[in-house]
């Protein structure tokens, strides 16, 4: 299969972004969470050259940032010699050496100071590319639906659209490229792309629980805690107001900042983290589609606003919050709505359940005066498929 896709065939992937109902920043200690993928997605094409081609480069166009980068694939080979030929079955961390080695490569293309923030993307798309194609010359194409950096899980889809379509083009995954439809992965392959961009999701979080890469690779509902995986089924409408407050913020460093919370008051963290995971758990329940859960679904509803609300405050406590989430909080309160952020906080995005019953025009007054303030409204579709692959097309 490698050897067709070898001369010149386009592969693609996507991957959506996700939002997290309960338990961001918890989850990273082992503490319950649940997060949806939503239908915003990452794209990218990977294109070899064709044989005749005299390319030797590898090339990455960044389309939301507006940067391209390239390396003559010599340059990586000697600058990477020890690690590119791993094998792509057997998923591996970047060591801090190789990370330094990568660092080189990067440092060698100016990127501009307001966007030095994509730095870290770029390695973790070194990583991923040279572990699993080694130094082939290609083409790489990123654009995305997502905001990137607002909590929307836009590393990890970046992660799993990149292991996506670098594995469908490896020998590692057995795919029929002679369709033209939305592929998605057997469940081994699907594990495989999931533990790539995991470590891709290492380089760009630091200390990330795999629940962004896992949703966006799976897609669905699903709950994480302590690594072990549930896919939770649902039949509540579960509609969410998403609120983008564009402050831009980075996951890395607020993860770096709980934890050094953490570290100043150990036993009580440990139980917020340990309230957290209470909440999860219940949310997950009362979502959940089951003989035993009988409540109708405005009790349901009740319930999770709660749940949310419970959260939030205990998120603020992880001083992960930010005078615009707090904004966007009050805001929906005076139409008696509730709010949580959603992903690693300071700034990003908000949730609003908007339950299923309420009037389009509390919907049309809520998002003016959000809009009002300066942040962007929409409503995703919850809940989608996760990665999938096509060859040939458009993207
Ligand atoms: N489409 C993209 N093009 C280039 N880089 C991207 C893209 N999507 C994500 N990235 C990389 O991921 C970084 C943003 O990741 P970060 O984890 O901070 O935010 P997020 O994933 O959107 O939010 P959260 O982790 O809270 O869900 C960017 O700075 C960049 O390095
Ligand atoms: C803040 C965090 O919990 C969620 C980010 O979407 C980080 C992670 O779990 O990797
Ligand atoms: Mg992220």
């Amino acid at each position: 299969m490698s050897s067709m896709l070898t001369r010149g065939m386009e592969v693609k992937a996507r991957a959506p972004g996700k939002i997290i109902l309960s338990g961001e920043h918890a989850v990273v200690y082992g503490s319950a969470a649940v997060a949806a993928a939503i239908d915003l997605y990452t794209y990218v094409s990977l294109t070899f050259p064709p044989p005749s081609h005299s390319s030797e480069t590898l090339s990455l166009q960044l389309r939301d940032v507006g940067l391209e980068f390239s390396w003559p694939t010599k340059r990586i080979r000697e600058t990477l010699s020890q690690t590119i030929d791993s094998p792509a079955s057997s998923p591996t961390s970047c060591s801090s050496e190789t990370m330094k080695l990568i660092t080189t490569l990067v440092e060698e293309h100016s990127i501009p100071e307001s966007k030095i923030e994509i730095a870290a993307g770029v390695v973790a798309f070194l990583w991923l590319y040279t572990s699993i194609q080694g130094d082939k010359p290609a083409r790489v194409v990123v654009s995305s639906e997502l905001p990137l950096a607002s909590g929307l899980g836009s590393s990890a889809a970046y992660c799993v659209s990149l292991s996506g379509a670098l594995l469908a083009s490896s020998d590692s995954v057995n795919l029929d490229f002679s369709s033209e439809d939305w592929l998605s992965l057997g469940e081994k392959e699907q594990k495989l792309a999931n533990e790539w961009a995991f470590e891709g999701e290492k380089i760009i979080h630091g200390k990330p629980s795999g629940i962004d890469n896992t949703v966006s690779t799976m897609g669905n509902l699903i709950k994480l805690e302590s690594g072990a995986l549930t896919s939770i089924k649902s039949n509540m409408p579960l509609k969410m107001l998403i609120t983008d407050t564009r402050v831009s913020r980075n996951t890395k460093a607020l993860i770096t900042s709980v934890a050094e919370r953490r570290d100043r008051h150990p036993d009580t963290m440990t139980s917020v983290f340990t309230a957290v995971d209470y909440i999860s758990n219940e949310l997950a329940s009362t979502i959940q589609l089951s003989s035993s859960n009988d409540l109708a679904v405005v009790e349901k509803e009740e319930k999770v606003e709660e749940l949310m609300e419970m959260n939030q405050g205990l998120l603020q406590c992880m001083g992960v919050s930010h005078a615009s989430i707090e904004t966007v909080i009050s805001t929906t309160h005076k139409y008696k709505l509730s709010s949580k952020l959603t992903g690693a906080g300071g700034g990003g995005c908000v949730l609003t359940l908007l339950p299923a019953l309420l009037s389009a025009s509390v919907v049309d007054a809520v998002t003016a005066e959000l809009q009002q303030c300066g942040f962007r409204c929409f409503i995703a579709g919850i809940g989608g498929k996760g990665l999938e692959i096509r060859f040939g097309g458009r993207l």
